[in-house]
Parts: C-alpha cells; structure tokens; sequence
C-alpha cells in the first residue's frame, strides 16, 4: 500500500491566533505542531477517505479536525487515552453518530468516493456497505440461522432458500464459526460462548457483503484463546475487507494492523505504518502513550 503524509491542510488552528505577542506567537506554533497530525494518514488507493471531521456531543468538542483515509484490505488500527475520541470518530465512519442525540458532525467522510452524509445516502444500505462489531457481543434475541440470515433478508440480497442457506453458511465458514454450529443453526445464539457469540456477530456482518468492517474493541470481553480467535479471524477478513478497530491492548494493534493511528485529547497526533508507529514514533505524545509514560 502506498502511503503519503498529511497536507498542510490538516493543521489544526490554534486557539491563541491573533494575540500578537511574541511569546504567545511561539507558544501558538508550538500548539500547531503539537496538533497537526505527522506521519502517513493518507493512502494513494483509499476505500473511504475522512476530511476535516469533528464531532460535538451538544457544545463539547470530542474530536477535531480529523483528516485520514481507511485503504483497501488494511487493517487500521485506532489506539490512545480513555476519553481522547477513536469511538467516536469510528461512529462517524458508518453513521452511527446519527443515533446519538445532540451529536453534530462536521468535514466530509467518503466511501469509494461517494459523500456518505448527503442527504440523499440511506444509512440502512450505508451500514450494511460499513458494518460494526461491538465491544459486547450482541447476537439478537434469534437463532444461530436467523441472526446472520436476518441481514441478507432485509436487504433483498437473496431470492431463493437456498440463496439464503448458501450465504449464512458461507458467513459462518468465513467467520471461523461454521464447524462448530453447523449442527445447531437453530439453536438461539445467545446460548454460544462470548467468543462465538463475536464471532455470530462478525458473521451477521459479513452476510450483507460489506466493504468496511468496523470492530470496537471487538475483544474486551473475551478470554485470551477467544481473541486470539478474533485475531486470526481479522488477519484473514483483511484479505477480502477493510477493516478500522479500536483497541486498547497495544499488543493487539501491533499483532493486527498495517497501519495505527493514535489519537489524543481529540486529535489525531500521528498515523503511520504499525511497525514504525511502535518502534519510532515520531510525535512525542505517541512516544509517551506507547512506552507508558502516558495515559
Ligand atoms: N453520547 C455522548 N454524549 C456526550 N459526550 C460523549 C458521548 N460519547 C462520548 N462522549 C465524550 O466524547 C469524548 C470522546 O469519547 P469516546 O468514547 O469517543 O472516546 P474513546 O477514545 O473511544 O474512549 P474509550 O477508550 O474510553 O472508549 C469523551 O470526552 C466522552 O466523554
């Protein structure tokens, strides 16, 4: 994947412009340089591409000014503090936003080139194209079958019984879960294991033919065999998929993704390649998170 820097237009302004004193002036490049997001945000054959985002939950600022591309067949990985905004720019990504009342969201988020906030995008086809895995596993209140059949029904993906049977297989098989259900699709998926139960859910996601998959903390819940699972599982998905995924464990970001973008108090401080991003952050708040020092 070809990768290139952020444009000077993604330097955010700083709250001190225009005080014309020296000092202060120093100060205010200092905070722009802080801000603006070094290393890689952008790829030259990008799946969805985000512009200017910010995010206020009422008055409150969450996130400001984001500005990175989601490339095809990547895993990018969202890492930083508690509080410092990955949900929430990973919201925006599917529209999930919309859902939360007195969320406004501003800038331009693109997929295969197409503005997925103008009026005219139906988000219920949106969420299908970008689907999301939670941090709870959230099998509906169905059976095995029916949870990863549901999707595929509503949007009129197929014609036939055997279309649909076919699909939820094929889902199954591709979310590592088709061996250990195929017995019992019409057994209630809320009866599987946390780890199974995820990976229903990565299923159900699949079933609609996604191009985006969203996973927040899709892990947290689960024991360290059951996210190794996922881990695998993700590896593969890329393959055919893109994928964004919140985590906390910095392990798992370095284990997972291609590419990490670290996010901080509502910035987005740097992107780049997993490996360097660990290895030789070039922002000092990254260098602080990653060896501990913060957060
Ligand atoms: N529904 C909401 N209403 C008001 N404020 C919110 C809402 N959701 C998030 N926030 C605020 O927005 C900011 C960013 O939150 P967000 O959940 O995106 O951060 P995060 O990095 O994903 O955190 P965590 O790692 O703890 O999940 C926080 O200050 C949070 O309190």
């Amino acid at each position: 994947m070809k990768l290139t820097s952020g444009p000077a237009g993604s330097t955010r302004q700083s709250t001190m412009e225009g005080t014309g004193f020296a000092d202060s002036r120093q100060q205010e490049a200092g905070a722009v340089a802080q801000r603006q997001t070094v290393g890689e945000s952008f790829v030259a054959d990008p799946r969805m591409t985000a512009r200017d985002v910010a995010v206020y939950y009422g008055d409150k600022c969450a996130i400001r000014s984001i500005s990175i591309d989601v490339g095809c067949n990547e895993v990018l990985a969202m890492i930083g503090p508690s509080g410092c905004g990955k949900s929430t720019f990973l919201r925006c990504l599917n529209r999930m936003n919309d859902t939360v009342p007195g969320c406004r969201v501003t800038g331009e988020i693109r997929l295969d080139g197409e503005d997925i906030y103008a009026p005219s995008v139906d988000v219920v086809p949106l969420r299908a194209r970008v689907g999301m895995v939670f941090q709870k596993p959230n099998p509906f209140p169905k059976s095995i079958f029916d949870n990863v059949a549901y999707g595929p029904k509503i949007h009129g993906l197929t014609r036939t019984k055997a279309e649909l049977e076919e699909i939820v297989e094929t889902s199954l098989s591709k979310a590592g879960l088709w061996e250990e259900v195929k017995d019992r699709l019409q057994e209630p998926g809320t009866g599987l294991s946390g780890g199974q139960q995820q990976r229903l859910c990565i299923a159900r996601a699949i079933a609609v033919s996604p191009e985006v998959i969203l996973m927040d903390e899709p892990c947290s819940a689960l024991d360290p065999i059951a996210t190794a699972r996922i881990e695998d599982l993700i590896a593969e998905l890329r393959l055919q998929y893109s994928i964004v995924i919140v985590t906390h464990a910095m392990q798992q970001a370095s284990r997972v993704s291609q590419r990490t973008a670290y996010f901080h108090l509502g910035d987005l401080i740097e992107v780049g390649p997993t490996e360097r991003v660990f290895t030789n952050p070039r922002h000092r708040l990254t260098e602080d998170y990653i060896t501990g020092r913060f957060g």
